[in-house]
């Protein structure tokens, strides 16, 4: 197991990981001056609860802490008011006080709606971040917590750090392949923004999404969050170059909020969201990325790489419209100057019509 400060402009918060790392919880929670007694409240969903939960709450219990749970649906719709609210009333009733702890045990959702409710909850308590899938990589750092509003992705929302992030790699082998794939597109978009080695090292070593397993997984892990916890040290409330996280994010939470969340998974809207951006970048830069065959490459694991038929190029653009990159309703969108290297472009609304529906017509990504 690997152990890491991860460190932004107001907190510094250990990562744990590697394979049993959460059997250090009961030592982690002691050194951050939680004695037994403690009221620990898990936010899981109905899909990691039957094969975790149990498991966590019996370690905690052991080492003599007061642990409650709420089980929330599984999928990006549950990152909703209505279990947002489900969750705070569940809190008062376990009656959390100000020095309980909120454990997100789980993936993306998780993590995003436990830490909204650790962020909000009496102004504020501790949480700590247990991710349960890939994807996970990318939100249980950093402090981005939020639910959806039907009008757009993460809308509502806080900068609040957990207190810790316990990434036990056991939990990902009962990952279904889709929410690997969906995970995998955050790693991609970290080794495009930032690290070309990494991508070098992607396109050698993982072929298929069955070569995402052991070290080789691990190691995807390490470095996607190495990239993001370099990129939240230098601007932790996205003024700047946080934005550059969002690579591929401004047509994928068009796409999830149209389709209605969950239609597409987080990952697979990323996916063709990074593609359109390289659409874009080649058509403002004059360059070619031809070469990488991005589309084929994402094919191979199973991502989408055409925007469904049943969306509509001017919805897509109203949605892009509302980012939260977006001033006075300009879209801002991360574009690839080269492997490596992005940066925020304003764009104006008539090239990028024309572009979208271009990028439908060609059927995606090259
Ligand atoms: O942490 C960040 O900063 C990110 O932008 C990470 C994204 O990959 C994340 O998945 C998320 O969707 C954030 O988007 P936002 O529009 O809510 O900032």
């Amino acid at each position: 197991m690997m152990e890491r400060t991860i460190e932004t402009a107001t907190k510094q918060y250990p990562l744990l990981l590697g394979d049993g790392a959460a059997r250090a919880l009961p030592r982690l929670l002691r050194s951050l001056a939680c004695p037994p007694g403690t009221k620990l409240f898990i936010i899981t969903d109905d899909a990691v609860a039957p094969l975790y939960l149990d498991e966590v709450r019996a370690m905690l219990a052991a080492a003599e802490y007061d642990v409650y749970a709420y089980i929330i649906p599984s999928g990006e719709a549950a990152k909703s008011f209505d279990n947002y609210y489900a969750c705070q009333t569940a809190a008062l009733q376990c009656s959390l006080d100000r020095r309980s702890v909120i454990i997100a045990l789980g993936g993306g959702v998780v993590g995003d709606l436990a830490g909204f409710v650790a962020a909000t909850y009496m102004r504020g308590i501790r949480y700590i971040q247990m991710p349960t899938t890939l994807l996970a990589h990318d939100s249980a750092v950093g402090g981005k917590v939020a639910i959806n509003h039907p009008l757009g992705k993460n809308m509502i929302g806080a900068f609040h750090q957990p207190e810790a992030v316990v990434y036990d790699t056991t939990f990902l082998r009962t990952l279904p392949e889709r929410e690997l794939r969906s995970g995998f597109a955050e790693v991609i978009k970290h080794a495009l923004i930032r690290d070309r080695r990494f991508y070098e090292w992607l396109r050698a070593e993982v072929k298929t999404l069955a070569d995402l397993r052991g070290e080789a997984l691990t190691y995807c892990i390490e470095k996607g969050i190495d990239i993001k916890a370099s990129i939240v040290r230098e601007d932790e409330k996205e003024t700047s170059v946080r934005a550059h996280l969002n690579f591929g994010h401004t047509l994928g939470h068009a796409l999830e909020s149209e389709l209605g969340y969950g239609t597409l998974t987080h990952g697979e809207a990323v996916a063709i969201g990074m593609l359109f951006a390289v659409f874009v970048s080649e058509r403002l830069y004059g360059h070619s990325f031809a070469e990488h065959r991005f589309a084929e490459w994402f094919a191979r694991y199973g991502f989408p790489v055409s925007l469904p038929t049943t969306v509509e190029a001017d919805r897509l653009l109203e949605k892009m419209k509302g980012d939260k990159k977006a001033y006075a309703g300009t879209v801002r969108m991360v574009l690839l100057r080269e492997i490596g290297d992005v940066e925020v472009v304003e764009l104006e609304d008539d090239k990028l019509l024309a572009w979208l529906d271009e990028f439908a017509k060609q059927g995606g990504g090259r």
